[in-house]
This record gives C-alpha cells, sequence and structure tokens, in this order.
C-alpha cells in the first residue's frame, strides 16, 4: 500500500526580489512499512521536502498524498489535526523540553492531541520509554543524558501516538558515527515491531546506507530512487 504519492510537486522561496526553487517537478512513492530517505547535499531541498509531506508548508505546484489524504491544501487547523493523528516528527537537535522529565517529554504529544485517562497514558509512555530502552531514565531530565540518549527518548516521543509515519530531518546530525548508527537500528527495530513508516533525512553517506529505499535530492531535482518503489 501506498502511504506518500508525489506527484510534480514544486516550491519556491521568494526573499524580496530573489526567488529560490527548493524543489522542481518531484515524483516519487513510499509504500506502508518502508525505512526509506531522502539523501542531497546542504541546499538540496530535503528540509523542504520533509515539510510539505508534514503539512508544515503548501507545495506551489503539483499533488500530495500522504496517509490517504490529499495534504496539498489543507488549512492550518486541518493540517494541526492531521499531523496529530497520522505523523511523529524526529529532529536533529532532538527538541526536547528542558523543564520536563523523559517521561513527560513523551508524555506530552498524547496529552495534546489524545484524550486519554491518566493510567493509560502512563502504561503507553512506559511501553514507548522500554522499547528505546530509556524506561530506568524516566525520571531524569534532558540534561543529564547523552545526545544518544535524547534521540532515543525523541524516538518514544515520535511514536507515542502510534503515528502511522514518521518524519526524521537529519536526526543523526549531532551524534558520532557510532550513536548515529545506533539510533538508525533503533528505528529500524521500531518500523519492524510498530509497522511505522519512516522517512529520513540525511547528507551522509554512510548512514544512507542504512535506508532500504533513497531518493537522491541534487539541486531541488530528484536525481536518482533506489530500493523498493
Ligand atoms: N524559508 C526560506 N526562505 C528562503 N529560502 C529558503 C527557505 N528555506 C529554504 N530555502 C532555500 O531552499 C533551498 C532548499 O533548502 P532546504 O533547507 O530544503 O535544503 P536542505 O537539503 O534541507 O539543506 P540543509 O541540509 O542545509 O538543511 C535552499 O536553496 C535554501 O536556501
Amino acid at each position: 500500500m501506498i502511504l506518500i504519492k508525489a506527484d510534480r510537486l514544486s516550491k519556491s522561496y521568494r526573499t524580496g526580489e530573489v526567488e529560490s526553487i527548493a524543489l522542481k517537478n518531484i515524483s516519487f512513492s513510499v509504500q506502508s512499512g518502508a525505512f526509506a530517505a531522502i539523501v542531497g547535499p546542504s541546499g538540496s531541498g530535503k528540509s523542504t521536502l520533509l515539510n510539505l509531506i508534514g503539512c508544515l508548508d503548501h507545495p506551489d505546484q503539483g499533488s500530495l498524498l500522504v496517509c490517504d489524504t490529499n495534504v496539498t491544501s489543507l488549512s492550518r487547523t486541518e493540517a494541526a489535526d492531521f499531523r496529530g493523528k497520522n505523523i511523529g516528527f524526529i529532529f536533529q537537535d532532538f527538541n526536547l523540553i528542558p523543564v520536563l522529565t523523559v517521561f513527560e517529554n513523551v508524555e506530552y504529544p498524547l496529552l495534546m492531541v489524545r484524550n486519554w485517562p491518566a493510567a493509560k497514558r502512563r502504561e503507553r509512555v512506559l511501553q514507548m520509554l522500554e522499547a528505546v530502552g530509556m524506561r530506568e531514565q524516566a525520571d531524569k531530565k534532558p540534561d543529564q543524558i547523552s545526545g544518544g540518549q535524547k534521540q532515543r527518548v525523541a524516538v518514544a516521543r515520535a511514536l507515542v501516538g502510534e503515528p502511522r509515519l514518521v518524519l526524521a530531518d537529519e536526526p543523526t546530525a549531532n551524534l558520532d558515527h557510532d550513536t548515529a548508527y545506533r539510533i538508525l537500528t533503533l528505528m529500524k527495530q521500531m518500523r519492524d515491531n510498530f509497522g511505522t513508516t519512516f522517512l529520513f533525512s540525511t547528507h551522509d553517506p554512510k548512514i544512507m546506507q542504512e535506508a532500504e529505499q533513497t531518493f537522491m535530492l541534487e539541486d531541488g531535482h530528484l536525481t536518482t530512487t533506489g530500493g523498493a518503489q
């Protein structure tokens, strides 16, 4: 089953008189359960593409289907509702809330988008912390854990609301290679265990090899696709 289908997507940014083309006529699809990477150098359009798929921005042209929804022209409220139900996000700088504990950071999305009783929330958060190997650290604050551990917590937070899709913008950019590799292994394990589709961006060829499907971007053009279509 196809989870993401992009057809001739284009996106430009205008700053004063200057227009920069971030994506030009991008077409591709991602199957449900994929572990896929968008690869390309800095400025090639990776974040722009992830932002469109995550409904954080609109394309100028083309169509985009995500989780059975045409997201091309959702309103802000519709987009927020769609994201809450379907998409988890992982960021390169982890984006944990410093004043909250590990447990509270993972619980946060449930408080925002799920009307679950406290006991059910607690059970789900502990299940996710267990899955990423961070249950013992539940009461610590983000500044008391390592970068790799922070990203483990971020993986748990992304998955806690049972999204169909996780989008990760350079999730390993701030990690050393061994830790980066372990985070990718963890993400793949989560895909295997929960069936969640993962799409992540990277500029690192070594990290790219961990993906089962790759999309290469260069100056806003999709130059190569590899792996399952
Ligand atoms: N908000 C914006 N305003 C103006 N130009 C932008 C904006 N966001 C991105 N761009 C431009 O669009 C192009 C693609 O940028 P994008 O951030 O998507 O690339 P990227 O591959 O994610 O790069 P990086 O790896 O450095 O994050 C670049 O030329 C960039 O300068």
